[in-house]
């Protein structure tokens, strides 16, 4: 049986480049034309003043008044016209960058417990500009990574034929836009960006594979005697050594990973730069001290000022979700899970209507064509899938066999499975660091603080602007070893604060409930590796 071919994928149709992978080759527009200079200097301004989240603990009243001031401004601006943005890609991702960062430093600047309400000034612009490209409302990895650099190589050719391009940009690459103005914000952003650009190999090796999947459906089945082909042997030599070259990348984007700790310091991450990156569906601190209604963590509805009026914008379903931005947005990690075949797709038996994965979620938040590609990606592999055709060119075999082929082909994908396994044990590392540990040391230092004081209507959660580690002033936090009659009435609210005192669910940028999602996600690349009781009666021979 001989199956039609598939072409080649395409790179350049969705907006992939050989060299730099879903980063764009050329560095993104720095700056907006005059005609969107005011949302410009707004976003100058909020990081000159360094405004400060509103539900950040011990937030002065100069920190307030400021970011007061300069959300007043933001609503006060004129409505400014988006559409001679549409004509240009490069305007509409740099416009969608600045009016999300506005976006964010308004929303995230808000006292705990307002309303959230987005002033038309900015609302409209930025759902007409999400609606051009695709996009949701909100701020994604295209914004902090894909479309945020700059190489700081006065002779930076992005033209240049060579893998010159590519390589000089990892040591040379710097960001343009940041919340805060911290270097660890900007090596956090840099870190996932380096990965992307070293995954633009992996792509390439991927393609190949593909390419070599494609010649195989040529030769039909092979559980006869054209398994013995000089040419599929010389296919799947080929294929050992691409599966090998991609288990080598993958390590290096692990250790791409766990570079970011040169750069980014947890607490600080943790403190100053993940608050601002909160979507909808992430918490927000309430300071209300009342009896009624005590501190504690809710969420928000996030209103579009003037949404209703515009029927054409209305791509805010009731429904929707407006996660914020997390890495899971990463098409480079996407792309590599349809690679291997790796199924977060699992659900419980007998869902009616399973909603979708997490990793299905994201995909919404990842530019247009790379979407596209990714759909493209999981069309050819369901036509020709690697792990399927490394189990049934393994299976062909008779037991026994002598073909070394056999053994080395399923250890060779397995290998490159294993390392993308390896990242993700690296991946739950750096999540451990960077959000576990911080946020229990939050959550100790809250129970501290709300025992100290007799209530829990403070959230010391955020740090002070200097994100230094201190939390409280020591008086605040120091508790005697022995109460004494005065203490023992903070010694009973502390008992009696389980809320506080007991685990709390920890949840990802994104929303999930961490740590079981990122071992859901971890287990699952590992049950993809093949092993010799792997049933091969349920596969097709052919591909
Ligand atoms: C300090 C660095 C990082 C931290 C703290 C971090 C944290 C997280 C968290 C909390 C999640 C859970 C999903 C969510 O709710 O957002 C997540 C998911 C994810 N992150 Fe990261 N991340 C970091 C860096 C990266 C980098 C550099 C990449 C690679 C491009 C990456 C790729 C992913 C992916 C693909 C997921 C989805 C789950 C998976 O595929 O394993 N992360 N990350």
């Amino acid at each position: 049986m001989v199956l039609t071919s598939i072409p080649t994928l395409s790179f350049e149709s969705f907006d992939v480049n050989s060299r730099t992978g879903f980063m764009p080759c050329q560095p993104p527009l720095g700056r907006l034309p005059a005609a969107w200079e005011t949302w410009e200097v707004l976003l100058d301004d909020a990081r000159r003043y360094q405004l400060q989240p509103g539900d950040k603990w011990g937030l002065s009243s100069m920190d307030k008044t400021c970011s007061e001031q300069w959300r007043f401004c933001l609503s006060q601006i004129p409505l400014l016209s988006t559409d001679a943005l549409s004509t240009s890609i490069v305007l509409l991702r740099r416009a969608h960058l600045v009016l999300t960062f506005l976006l964010h430093f308004y929303i995230h600047t808000l006292p705990p417990d307002v309303p959230v309400v987005i002033p038309r000034s900015i609302s409209i612009p930025i759902l007409q500009v999400a609606k051009a490209l695709d996009l949701p409302p909100v701020i994604t990895l295209s914004d902090t990574v894909l479309y945020n650099w700059y190489s700081c190589q006065s002779n930076y050719n992005s033209t240049a034929e060579s893998e010159f391009a590519s390589s000089s940009l990892l040591d040379n690459i710097r960001c343009q836009t940041l919340f805060t103005n911290l270097p660890d914000e900007a090596a956090f952003y840099l870190c996932s960006a380096r990965i992307e650009l070293r995954g633009a190999d992996a792509l390439a090796i991927m393609r190949s594979c593909m390419d070599e999947l494609n010649n195989v459906s040529t030769f039909g089945t092979f559980g006869d005697n054209d398994h013995h082909s000089l040419d599929l042997d010389a296919i799947v030599t080929r294929l050992v050594t691409y599966l090998y070259s991609l288990s080598s990348i993958i390590d290096d984007l692990k250790s791409l990973l766990l570079d970011v700790r040169k750069g980014c310091d947890p607490e600080v991450y943790y403190t100053a730069v993940r608050p601002w990156f909160r979507g909808e569906d992430s918490e927000t601190y309430s300071t209300s001290q009342s009896e009624e209604e005590p501190g504690n963590k809710h969420k928000r509805k996030w209103i579009f000022e003037g949404a209703g009026e515009h029927a054409d914008l209305n791509m805010l379903p009731p429904d929707r979700e407006l996660s914020g931005a997390s890495a899971g947005q990463s098409s480079l990690v996407h792309a590599l899970d349809i690679f291997f075949g790796v199924n977060h797709e699992q659900h419980e038996h007998g869902h009616p209507n399973p909603p979708p994965s997490f990793m299905k979620r994201m995909q919404r938040y990842m530019p247009r064509q790379h979407r596209t590609f990714l759909d493209h990606l999981g069309k050819s592999m369901n036509l020709r899938s690697l792990r399927r055709f490394v189990l049934s060119f393994s299976a062909s075999y008779a037991e026994g066999s002598e073909n070394g082929q056999r053994v080395e082909l399923q250890e060779a994908y397995n290998k490159a499975v294993m390392s993308l396994k390896e990242f993700r044990d690296a991946h739950m590392i750096i999540a451990t660091l960077y959000i576990i540990g911080p946020s229990r040391r939050a959550r100790a230092a809250e129970a501290t603080t709300a025992a100290a004081r007799g209530n829990y209507g403070l959230a010391p959660v955020y740090t002070n602007s200097d994100t230094s580690t201190t939390r409280m002033p020591v008086s605040d936090t120091t508790m005697t070893a022995t109460p004494s009659k005065s203490d023992t009435g903070v010694m009973k609210v502390a008992k009696s604060i389980p809320a506080i005192n007991s685990e709390r669910v920890v949840k990802g940028t994104g929303g999930t409930d961490l740590v079981r999602f990122l071992k859901d996600v971890r287990n699952q690349t590992f049950r993809t590796l093949l092993t010799s009781q792997e049933p091969t009666s349920i596969l097709p021979l052919v591909l």
